[in-house]
């Protein structure tokens, strides 16, 4: 995009080499670094873009604001507590932190349908389909997902899972109120299910994504383009897509 300019970026196993040649392409004049630290260090940022790890993703973030960058996080892993401590440093900051679970526009859509169905019906659950090695469960798509279907209502369950009869493990995990399912196998990419049921009808809202990375490029950008305009933290690329007109 050429409203931007790259000024760092951060790999530790590509550490000291040049952004360019790593990429495949003429070198670029930006060293990589081992941490977000030393490269906002080397070179302030407006805006720091993570997509590392969930171990690592709040350090960053917190670097990064004290550093005063705004920041875009994509890297999923990161808990309703975490959000609001990011919030507060980003308010103390007076910079913007925005975090999507899943930049791509039919994840957002998904996240827009979801929020209008739950408040026409009162049973649903989500399903949550990622690659056998993901290290982190529910994803961050689904994580968020519930996390803002709970926020709207917390579903009916016409049976406690507490008395469940076998392993209550079977019926989920509780997100919010929400019972999210995660599948963790081999030929799923992150794939998610919002599934909304009335007596005698389903309504199924499914994002289905495969290996390309690209899908997800237009709405980090969209968000680095925003998050100068943000004070504290926004959740969801549909909130700025669709909440601001
Ligand atoms: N919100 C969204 O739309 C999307 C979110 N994601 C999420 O983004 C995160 C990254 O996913 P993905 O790009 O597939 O992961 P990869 O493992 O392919 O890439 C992670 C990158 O972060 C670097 N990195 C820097 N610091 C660390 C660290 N301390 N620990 C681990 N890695 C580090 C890694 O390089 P090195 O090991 O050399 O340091 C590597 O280049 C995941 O949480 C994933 O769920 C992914 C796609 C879309
Ligand atoms: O690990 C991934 O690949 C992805 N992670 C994100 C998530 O945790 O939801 C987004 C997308 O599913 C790709």
């Amino acid at each position: 995009a050429s409203d931007f300019q790259v000024t760092g970026a951060v790999a530790r196993s590509a550490a000291g080499e040049d952004l360019g040649a790593v990429v495949g392409r003429k070198p670029v004049d930006v060293r990589i670094s081992a941490s977000v630290a030393e490269a906002l260090d080397a070179a302030p940022a407006d805006v720091l873009i993570d997509y590392t790890h969930p171990s690592v993703v709040k350090a960053n973030a917190l670097a990064a604001l004290e550093r005063g960058s705004a920041v875009v996080i994509g890297t999923s892993g990161l808990t309703a507590d975490d959000f609001t401590e990011l919030d507060a440093a980003a308010r103390k900051a007076g910079k913007g932190v925005v975090a999507s679970g899943n930049f791509a526009i039919t994840a957002a859509l998904l996240s827009h349908f979801a929020m209008i169905a739950a408040r026409h019906i009162a049973h649903f659950e989500v399903i949550d389909y990622a690659k056998a090695a993901k290290p982190d469960s529910p994803s961050g798509t689904a994580r968020e997902l519930a996390e803002r279907l709970g926020d709207v209502r917390k579903p009916q369950l016409d049976y406690p899972i507490e008395e469940i009869i076998g392993p209550s493990e079977t019926r989920g995990g509780s997100v919010n109120g929400v019972q999210v399912h995660a599948v963790r196998l081999p030929s799923y990419t992150a794939s998610v299910d919002a599934l909304f049921t009335v007596p005698g009808a389903r309504l199924v809202l499914k994002h289905d994504a495969g290996t390309d990375a690209s899908v997800y490029a237009d709405g980090t950008l969209l968000a680095a383009r925003k998050v100068s305009g943000v004070t504290g933290l926004i959740r969801g690329l549909d909130r700025l897509i669709f909440d601001q007109g």
